[in-house]
């Protein structure tokens, strides 16, 4: 008698068409309000997201949550960002970071706002080809096995954007600064920024300032010994006169080209400490390297051809990389109002595509005696240079 009572009001209960609406209401509720949860979460995570990836050194200290917080989020952004991304170099030679002059202590911080503006770029407008491949999840992520190492200016973007053509390479857009800047990470956090790989498929990185960095080679060797390593070499009075074309772009009060070469203009005496000047004693910086790696792991890649003859130097590189060669003139055509070689389909798009207006800026006037007195300067440098790597680059 008692349990057909019970059954009756759950009878009664579950299917009073009140109660029927109030329990479907709360339901709806709950549903909205773990989807505005969900919304707020997005919402306050991609402003740090950015911020992080800006900032760079500075949100090390702040631990190895955050760092490996910020590289699963870099990770997220940067595997296969905009098919043409054009982020420009943001770093300075350490040994001139030193330097008392306030021009070259900012140079980070000004440079680094390019990468500010093109990764939120990236953020904004990634191409549909690009989102597919993005949420493309097989294959894992590995440790580099080709890096282009430098130089600053020499190049290295374009390399990277035409190398990442081929189906066999895959790269991280943005420079990692791993062994420079970030090397306290660890290489986990090196690795979760590369983007997933199938078998048989290069990772790879580019990131100019390893090549002036003296702990570099032994930290990437200490990753692997096998690590093929790539140079984009450029004649350094060029290299330094776009070094300083790029920071006048972000800080047009700076002194004059002219008088920052010099440590006494009078007796002529050149400033080897201005890092615009030492980035392109080669000689210096590849003995470094060369305690490390046999040259035949090296590639010298020459940035003049780069924009004369790109197919060919693209080849000498696939070869370089054990790469069948793809990328070959049918990929390129000159853009006569860029002035330079761009790409007739950029990786993962229909569309031609140029690299950007920080890449090929216009050089100011350089006093013609300050420029050969520049070129004398770097004459026997460059000549040492042709000797170790046995190729004469044309400079003098
Ligand atoms: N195809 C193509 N398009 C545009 N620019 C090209 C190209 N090939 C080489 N270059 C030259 O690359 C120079 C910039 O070098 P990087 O990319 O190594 O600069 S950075 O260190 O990453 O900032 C850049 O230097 P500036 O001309 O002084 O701006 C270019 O001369």
């Amino acid at each position: 008698m008692e349990y057909s009572l019970l059954c009756h009001n759950l009878y009664a209960f579950s299917f009073s068409p009140v109660k029927k609406k109030l329990f479907l209401l709360c339901i709806m509720f709950l549903l909205w309000v773990y989807m505005l949860y969900s919304c707020v979460g997005y919402c306050t995570t991609m402003p740090s997201l950015v911020v992080d990836t800006h900032r760079g050194k500075e949100t090390e200290s702040a631990g190895k949550r955050t760092a490996s917080g910020r590289a699963e989020l870099m990770s997220k952004l940067l595997p296969r960002p905009q098919n043409w991304v054009d982020l420009e170099s943001d770093y300075d030679e350490p040994s001139v970071r030193t330097a008392s002059r306030d021009l070259l202590n900012n140079e980070i911080e000004v440079d680094r706002a390019d990468d500010w503006d093109e990764i939120r770029g990236e953020q904004r407008s990634p191409e549909p080809s690009a989102m597919s491949s993005f949420s493309n999840g097989s294959g894992s992520k590995k440790l580099p096995q080709a890096i282009i190492i430098g130089v600053k200016k020499g190049g290295t973007r374009a390399l990277l954007e035409f190398l990442r053509v081929h189906p066999d390479i895959r790269a991280v857009g943005a420079e990692p600064h791993f062994f420079d800047r970030n090397y306290d990470n660890g290489l986990d956090w090196y690795r979760d920024l590369m983007p997933k790989t199938l078998e048989g498929q290069i990772t790879m990185e580019k990131t100019p300032s390893y090549f002036v960095t003296k702990e570099a080679p032994a930290r990437i060797y200490a990753m692997s010994r096998d690590t093929k390593l790539i140079v984009v070499v450029r004649d350094p009075v060029t290299r330094a006169i776009s070094d300083y074309t790029q920071t006048l772009s972000k800080k047009p009060d700076i002194p004059t080209f002219e008088s920052l070469t010099f440590k006494n203009r009078t007796t002529g005496l050149i400033d080897t400490s201005w890092s615009a000047v030492q980035i392109g004693i080669y000689a210096k910086h590849l003995d470094n390297w060369l305690q490390f790696f046999p040259m035949r792991q090296i590639l010298f890649v020459s940035g003049e051809r780069l924009i004369s003859d790109p197919a060919g130097e693209l080849g000498r590189v696939q070869d370089f990389l054990g790469l069948k060669r793809i990328i070959t003139d049918k990929h390129f055509y000159f853009n006569q109002t860029k002035g330079f070689p761009c790409l007739k389909k950029a990786e993962g798009s229909s569309k031609p595509h140029c690299l950007g207006k920080t890449k090929g800026r216009t050089h100011p006037n350089i006093d013609p005696e300050v420029v050969q007195r520049l070129r004398d300067f770097y004459r026997p440098f460059n000549m040492k240079f042709y000797q170790m790597t046995g190729h004469n680059f044309g400079w003098d």
